[in-house]
């Protein structure tokens, strides 16, 4: 028998799956109420009100499994679950169309008015000539990500006569082709666009990703939309091209804070809000309850599940013997993210040496699960991590070598994009570590951890002495530098690594440096 705590507010038909396993025995209470004995709870379903911190765990000793019922995890401390060796699931695509449809829905109120205007007559007003609005028809649409939900909205808004524009680093040639998207740089959405929508996940590289400086580019009058996560679109930034009339209209579904309280935006008529309700319908919540519910019925029958978020579906053995070269997988796969900013539509992986001995297959997931991660929102791991590749539209192709380049073991991946490709190797030296050895055409031997900048410059005396002046000057120490080249005078990489992120200004003082070809931060 196995205790479930369905914490929020979870459709009760979803939960068939449990309700009808006589294994199961189903709370619904919330997690501080006095008359749940936290201690016996063996699976945790929530929506997004209950925060799943450190300390509700700590409380829950037998806690074994984690069920978010929607995409989003921000509201569970996943790395601490991963710790705990909790599992943590969601479902990611129940409440795909009804995100599609209410931003939708959104973006036509926007337009025309539509929450004013019915504010209006029900106050007895007529006021037609006040609230006349602006057609969908032919307008530019720029979408920011184009995963499940912005690919849905493409689709929409191409049957209302809408040219779409979109903007999202994974998206290869071909995918756009086949959805009849316009690909392009997000410079070019926020300079064409007549209605802006984002549909990425809140991560650094997103959070703000709409600030000021991406306003200022903006056509005047532009609409802006935000049904993904709050914070996307920088709220204090927005609200002074809201109130200096640059921005035509808002329409938030989220916000940075959740409620938003006493927020500057709200204040503008022609901006229009939903308390976070994407996801709010029937079907949606009937979905992800029911895909949650399976889902926690299959891990406790002892069967692999498909949507975790944390941990791998190996044996604790083999996990063992695999973790060292489960971790450089997953590096290399990072690192290639962070360095190929275009599309990827191919990632080959070859083993050589004696990793060869072990799953490869699942080092090969561990190094998508590397790649994917900050990218979507969807925690890809062993589990997913193939079946993330291949909705997305990426050919992953593994083999086996006989060269290991003068290692005992090499795990070498390539990135190939529509222009070009890139390929990092890495090795596990024993009691030595984790080691990268090949960037992109250079040998190089780095620990690949922490806060590192893979600088390309070109080979010419004082190169190292002026990025060190410039990192000098700035009072930043350099942890550790290697250096690569393949001739004398011509093209030469460095890899350093600090204690913290450069920041914008001390990238950008080494990036005009003569010599430099390009730089690249890499967090590990
Ligand atoms: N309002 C709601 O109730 C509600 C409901 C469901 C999902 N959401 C949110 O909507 C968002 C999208 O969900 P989804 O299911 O489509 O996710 P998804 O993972 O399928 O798609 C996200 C897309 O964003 C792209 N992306 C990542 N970083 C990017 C960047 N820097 N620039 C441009 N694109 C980038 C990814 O490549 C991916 O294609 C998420 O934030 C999710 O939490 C909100
Ligand atoms: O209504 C909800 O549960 C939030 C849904 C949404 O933000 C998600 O991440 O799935």
């Amino acid at each position: 028998m196995y205790q479930i705590l369905v914490a929020d507010a979870i459709s009760e038909e979803g939960l068939y799956p449990l309700l009808n396993d006589t294994n199961a025995e189903i709370i619904q209470k919330k997690t501080d109420d006095p008359e749940v004995d936290l201690s016996t709870i063996k699976a945790l379903l929530v929506r997004s009100a209950t925060k799943v911190t450190d300390e509700l765990m700590a409380e829950m000793p037998n806690l074994k499994i984690i069920a978010r019922a929607g995409v989003g995890v921000d509201n569970i401390d996943v790395p601490a679950a991963t710790k705990r060796g909790i599992i943590v699931i969601n479902a990611p695509d129940g409440n795909t169309i009804s995100t599609a449809e209410h931003t939708f829905a959104m973006m036509a109120s926007l337009m025309r008015n539509i929450p004013q205007a019915h504010s209006s007559v029900k106050n007895l007003e007529w006021k037609r000539n006040q609230y006349v609005g602006t057609e969908l028809f032919g307008k530019n649409l720029g979408i920011v990500g184009m995963g499940r939900i912005g690919s849905e909205i493409a689709k929409r808004a191409k049957v209302f006569g809408m040219s779409v524009l979109v903007f999202d680093p994974f998206l290869t040639k071909e995918r756009a082709a086949k959805l009849g998207v316009e690909s392009t740089t997000l410079d070019e959405i926020l300079q064409r666009s007549d209605i802006i929508t984002v549909h990425t996940p809140l991560t650094p590289e997103t959070k703000g990703i709409i600030n000021e400086e991406a306003l200022k580019k903006t056509k005047k009058g532009v609409r802006l939309l935000n049904c993904a996560r709050g914070g996307i679109i920088d709220e204090q930034d927005l609200a002074k091209y809201v109130a200096n009339g640059h921005v035509g209209g808002v329409a938030l579904d989220v916000f940075e804070t959740e409620p938003p309280g006493e927020h500057p935006l709200l204040k503008y008529d022609n901006v229009i809000v939903t308390p976070h309700l994407g996801a709010s319908t029937k079907e949606a919540q009937l979905n992800v309850a029911t895909q949650v519910a399976q889902e926690v019925r299959t891990y406790f029958e002892g069967n692999p599940v498909s949507n975790s978020i944390n941990l791998p579906a190996i044996s604790k053995d083999i996990y063992e013997k695999i973790q060292p070269f489960y971790q450089i997988s997953k590096q290399i796969g990072n690192i290639l993210t962070q360095c190929v900013k275009e599309g990827v539509h191919e990632l080959s992986i070859t083993y050589s040496g004696s990793v060869t001995e072990l799953e490869t297959a699942y080092l090969t997931k561990a190094m998508l699960s590397g790649f994917f991660k900050g990218r979507i929102d969807v925690n890809v791991n062993e589990v997913n991590a193939l079946l993330t590749a291949k909705e997305r539209g990426i050919t992953v192709g593994e083999k086996i070598s006989t060269e290991a380049f003068g290692y005992d073991n090499c795990i070498s991946v390539t990135a190939k994009g529509e222009e070009n490709a890139f390929t990092v190797r890495g090795t596990f030296i024993d009691h030595y570590g984790p080691r990268i050895v090949y960037l992109n055409g250079f040998n190089i031997d780095f620990l690949p951890e922490g806060n590192l900048l893979y600088i390309q410059h070109m080979d010419r005396p004082g190169v190292i002495g002026h990025v060190g002046q410039v990192l000098g000057d700035h009072h930043i120490n350099i942890a550790t530098m290697q250096v690569g080249r393949k001739q004398a005078g011509g093209e030469a990489i460095m890899v350093l690594a600090f204690d913290k992120p450069l920041s914008e200004n001390e990238l950008s003082l080494l990036n005009n440096l003569d010599e430099i070809v390009s730089i690249n931060p890499i967090i590990l």
